[in-house]
């Protein structure tokens, strides 16, 4: 069931499907998945799809992508374009070899490598200055959702992230609500609570920025999405795509997400 929104409710947002790897597959699993669903993906102006992968991994899948409408994206990046900051991935370098988005504060890299809002924010800056397109990940705990704070962390975890973002770069940015309890749980967040969620995402962009804006953002839900729940979530109204962890790591639950539209 749908639940009521303010906002634009005309299908004109592209959606959005993507995968996150995380740490898993090799170098030549990922070439295999990219044959595997060579071919079979909707075109571009119906369905975007995109694999975020391990830098390790993104300069052979650029290769072995040939015409495919299959975004290649990175799941993390620096804030600083270059210098002595051993071990980290350079947005300017990611941007050379051709990734147009990077997922910015997964609620991994808030919990294991302690990235703040601040760190965040400076990550989100990095990529527009790379010409690249964020997915900023917006996190939410069991604690918090059960807790009074829920609203008020949800809201100031986007508003931090966009926080000096111009207008015109907060119109092409991703947001992905994360419920990190949802999230390789197996729990997932019922379709009404993913609407809610980010519905929430869209009325902070709207009070940031505009109705239009809000209106142009895409948002998506993330945590144990898989082919069984995606047609139920993606039919909300404020739910523009997903963010998929385990069901994007083999072609063929991936393939069924990203058609999502031909099993409607
Ligand atoms: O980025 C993806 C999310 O962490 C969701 O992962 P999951 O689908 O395995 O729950």
């Amino acid at each position: 069931m749908a639940l009521k929104t303010k906002f634009r409710d005309d299908n004109m947002r592209i959606p959005f499907i993507a995968g996150n790897w995380k740490m898993n597959l090799s170098v030549a699993e990922s070439v295999e998945f990219l044959s595997a669903i060579s071919g079979k993906l909707p075109v571009a102006d119906q369905s975007q799809t995109a694999i975020a992968a391990s830098p390790l991994f993104l300069q052979t899948m650029l290769e072995h992508n040939d015409d495919s409408p299959l975004i290649i994206a990175a799941e993390n990046c620096f804030y600083e374009d270059e210098g002595a900051y051993t071990g980290e991935t350079s947005p300017k370098a990611l941007h050379e070899m051709g990734i147009t988005h990077v997922i910015l504060g997964h609620s991994e890299r808030r919990k294991y490598f302690n990235e703040t809002d601040d760190i965040i924010n400076k990550k989100v800056h990095a990529v527009f200055r790379n010409q690249m397109i964020p997915i900023i990940c917006c996190d939410e705990t069991m604690g918090r959702r059960e807790s009074s704070e829920r609203i008020s962390w949800v809201v100031s975890q986007v508003t931090a992230a966009l926080k000096g973002i111009s207008i015109e770069d907060a119109r092409n940015a991703i947001i992905a609500y994360e419920p990190s309890w949802a999230i390789g749980s197996g729990q997932t967040a019922s379709s009404e609570e993913a609407e809610e969620g980010c519905y929430l995402i869209r009325q902070t962009i709207a009070d940031i920025y505009s109705d239009e804006v809000a209106n142009e953002v895409r948002v998506l839900y993330g945590g144990s999405v898989n082919d069984d729940n995606a047609n139920e979530i993606l039919s909300q109204n404020d739910i523009d795509g997903v963010l998929a962890g385990g069901a994007s790591l083999k072609p063929e639950s991936f393939l069924k997400l990203a058609n999502f539209q031909q099993n409607n």
